[in-house]
């Protein structure tokens, strides 16, 4: 196949297209081989044969996708933990064979064999619920928690990598109103899928659970919806459940000197995670019909923000800088000294700034009448200790008063993997 050829979409190939190509034999192109490359070439292209779905996003780099990819709207993020008596060769394993199938789902293959099994008493190497779809933007971002480090005890070695433990990677503390569910919290492992199509997200981790059958288990996963945060100016601002504009004062991805100050890990921590971040995920329940009983006037002071522009309480488009010093005619801060910006403000956290990434969540009803839904909340910064601070700050914020903090984990995210590496290889060698 030419560059030429690769990139018309009429032929960009789809999973099906690709398994077609493998059984009649086209040269080279099983992984690296290639053929491999054109097919790369052909979806990174970015043009599915519906013209719209068929973009890869490159599952290899310094820096794992899924931080300051421009944010898909789909999420599906899932928790492992590993499984009793499970060893140190089991761990590598799972990621080495983690990583063939992300580099294969994130180009937007079936994985094997796909859905046509050589042998038809054995399931389908593909689950196949993707089968026709495009890669679809999928960004796999994996992560490892404490726990693997240390046990669940925090005396144990089980993986013997206990000496390779970041100073700086110490579990969150409980923090004021959290009412933490463990059926939602934490995990030794996470993987966080997004993509522009729910299917192809979920495909992704059901796909990843199958895998690690043996090694380790689901022990949580959440769906999310319409980002909630831009990572790129790109990208139109979008809004939360609360209908405010979400993620306007985000650090965005061509912040070179803000990602390197305040997302990736730098030179005094272990080589694995040099280039590196740290997850932390936060499922917050939004008590959205109270909210909704909420007068609009209270609903922007307890952002400091207005609710149609998404501009700051003291004036000026959705992008201007708050005031923090200014007050009414009343003497009284024009932006409430309780309110959210404020206190979440990089003046208030000794300059810390943290990257969100967050997604909306429906997860039903509770059948009193009310919409079990929220943020599930995601930032990445290069040390736990800045989404603490930023954290605790909010303490007295107002918007205390309309959320509950029900699910929390924390993840060390290895920096990005060469072609030929596995995820986190640098932390066994
Ligand atoms: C600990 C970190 C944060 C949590 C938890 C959090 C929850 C949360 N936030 C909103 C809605 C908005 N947040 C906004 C700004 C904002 N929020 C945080 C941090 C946390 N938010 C930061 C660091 C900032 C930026 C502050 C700044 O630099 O000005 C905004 C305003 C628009 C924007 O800049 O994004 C909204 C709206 C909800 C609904 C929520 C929990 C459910
Ligand atoms: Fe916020």
């Amino acid at each position: 196949m030419s560059e030429a050829e690769a990139t018309d979409p009429a032929i960009t190939p789809t999973r099906r297209g690709l398994l077609g190509m493998i059984g009649t034999g086209v040269a080279g192109l099983a992984l690296g081989g290639a053929g491999g490359a054109a097919v790369t070439a052909a979806a990174l292209a970015g043009t599915g044969a519906d013209g719209s779905s068929g973009s890869v996003v490159p599952f290899h780099g310094a820096h794992q996708a899924g931080i300051v990819t421009p944010a898909q709207d789909r999420l599906h993020f899932a928790s492992f933990r590993m499984v009793r008596g499970a060893t140190r060769d089991d761990l590598i394993a799972l990621l080495q064979d983690w990583t063939a199938a992300a580099e294969q789902l994130c180009r937007g293959e079936a994985l094997g064999t796909g859905i046509e099994s050589e042998d038809p008493l054995l399931p389908p190497d593909d689950t196949g619920e993707a089968e026709g779809l495009h890669a679809g933007h999928l960004t796999l971002t994996f992560g490892l928690g404490h726990q693997l480090f240390t046990g669940e005890e925090d005396d144990a070695d089980p993986f013997g990598i206990r000496a390779k433990l970041p100073d700086t990677f110490t579990p969150l503390p409980s923090f004021a109103f959290d009412l933490l569910e463990a059926t939602q919290s934490g995990g030794d492992l996470c993987v966080q899928a997004c993509a522009d199509d729910p299917q192809i997200a979920v495909h992704a981790i059901r796909n990843l659970a199958r895998i690690a059958i043996g090694r380790a288990h689901l022990s949580w996963s959440q769906l999310g919806f319409g980002r909630t945060s831009s990572t790129s100016r790109d990208q139109e601002t979008p809004r939360n459940l609360f209908g405010f504009k979400d993620g306007t004062m985000n650090i965005m991805s061509d912040e070179r000197a803000a990602l390197d100050a305040h997302v990736w890990v730098g030179g005094s921590a272990p080589e694995w995670m040099r280039g590196g971040t740290y997850l932390v995920a936060r499922k917050i329940l939004m008590t959205i019909e109270t909210w909704d009983r909420t007068s609009l006037l209270e609903q922007e002071r307890v952002f400091g923000r207005t609710k149609r522009t998404g501009g700051p309480a003291t004036g000026g488009g959705e992008f201007e800088q708050p005031d923090f010093t200014a007050t009414n005619a009343a003497g009284e801060p024009t932006i409430d000294i309780a309110a959210h910006v404020r206190l979440a403000h990089p003046d208030q956290n000794g300059g810390a700034r943290i990257l969100r990434r967050g997604y909306n969540y429906v997860d039903g009803s509770n059948g009193l009448g009310q919409m079990g839904g929220g943020l599930f909340f995601i930032s990445f910064q290069r040390d736990p200790a800045m989404f603490v601070r930023v954290q605790q700050s909010l303490k007295p914020d107002l918007l205390n008063e309309y959320i509950r903090h029900i699910g929390s984990g924390l993840w060390a995210v290895p920096r990005g993997i060469a072609q030929g590496e596995f995820v986190a290889q640098a932390l066994f060698e």
